[in-house]
């Protein structure tokens, strides 16, 4: 891989289209680590050495032995992160953290103990969140805002490729100072954060087909590269899939696979752009051995206000609109992706 301003492209995997992740060292001489770069969480964690051999979710994953690292500097703070499924809880520990070929010395989390659920799921290790320092659990100095101030980069952004097939290598692609026009075409689109210092941005609504359906007095929308699917507020999706036919079941909503290619567009309105979703983008189509699976990949997720209520805009959106994340003028850019 070539060098774009100063960083490498650091390529990730692309599991079942619904974990992608990339490879981070932490750690002289240098540790592995596969994490998700998550824009909705701010802190990078990863399991421990010192996890129970019990936690079966920490055992069967990559984990960090500051014993083994000379560049270690122990701290020992407690942490805990609650996720909307899943919870993690270790302590503070600090360390020379590599990504996308830049070092930074970095205050992480070792976790002693994950959730089985769904952690015992998970083809990563850990999260490195590329969240706002304002989201950062006790304070701590994010990855990309330790980068950031070393000056090393052309551009104070980064850059989100995600694949839609599983088939294709790389999975996708995080590029640190720039974007990579091997993943877009056309122009970028680009529109302001809230000022909250978060990852998101004003929707002006949700559209099925050509109807306005939700949203129509305005929301939020997250733009989360962390999340595995699309959510929105639960009576807006379940309309949603009533509309489209779909029947909920315990691993979500499904649709029978034959109407799949008559399925409407969902298209969401940000920054004065229309961004549509078709079947093929929204359609998780496993084959399998006795009838083939079609699942919608939209979650209900209800957020109360002043927060909500919002959508959250995952993998399958990214995958679809190559996307930008500008932290030197607070705006997210959105390009078709290729
Ligand atoms: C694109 O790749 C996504 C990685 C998978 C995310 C995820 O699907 C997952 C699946 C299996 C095992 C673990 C995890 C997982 C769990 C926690 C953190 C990171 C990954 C998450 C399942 C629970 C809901 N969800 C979030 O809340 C996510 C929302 C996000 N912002 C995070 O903070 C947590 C997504």
């Amino acid at each position: 891989t070539d060098d774009k301003n100063g960083t490498v492209p650091t390529p990730l995997t692309n599991y079942l289209d619904t974990q992608y992740f990339g490879e981070i060292t932490i750690g002289s001489p240098p540790q592995l680590f596969n994490v998700v770069f998550d824009t909705g969480s701010a802190n990078l964690w990863v399991p421990s050495q010192s996890c129970s051999p019990f936690s079966t979710a920490c055992f069967t994953h990559n984990r960090y032995d500051a014993s083994q690292s000379r560049t270690y500097v122990e701290n020992g703070t407690g942490f805990s992160i609650q996720y909307a499924a899943g919870n993690v809880r270790g302590f503070l520990s600090e360390d020379v953290v590599v990504v996308g070929g830049i070092p930074v010395v970095q205050v992480f989390a070792e976790a002693a103990s994950l959730s089985a659920m769904p952690f015992i799921f998970a083809k990563f290790d850990g999260v490195l969140g590329m969240g706002y320092p304002n989201v950062a659990i006790d304070g701590i100095t994010p990855v990309f805002d330790g980068i950031m101030s070393q000056h090393v980069l052309t551009e104070e952004v980064f850059s989100i490729y995600y694949s839609r097939d599983p088939k294709h290598s790389p999975g996708g692609e995080l590029v640190l100072g720039g974007t990579d026009p091997d993943y877009y075409s056309g122009n970028f689109n680009y529109m302001d954060t809230k000022e909250t210092g978060k990852w998101e941005v004003n929707m002006k609504g949700v559209s099925v087909g050509m109807e306005m359906m939700f949203c129509a007095e305005g929301c939020t929308a997250v733009i989360d590269s962390g999340s595995s699917y699309i959510t929105g507020p639960a009576s807006s999706v379940s309309a949603l899939m009533k509309n489209i036919g779909a029947q909920l079941d315990e691993s979500g909503y499904k649709v029978n696979c034959n109407t799949v290619k008559t399925l409407p567009s969902v298209t969401f309105h940000l920054g004065g752009q229309e961004y549509s979703l078709t079947w093929e983008d929204y359609i998780l189509w496993q084959t399998q051995i006795e009838a083939d699976v079609c699942t919608v990949t939209f979650r209900a997720l209800d957020v109360p206000p002043p927060t909500g209520p919002m959508w959250i805009l995952g993998a399958n959106f990214i995958a679809r609109y190559y996307t930008e994340f500008d932290r030197r003028n607070n705006r997210i850019g959105f390009a078709t992706a290729v």
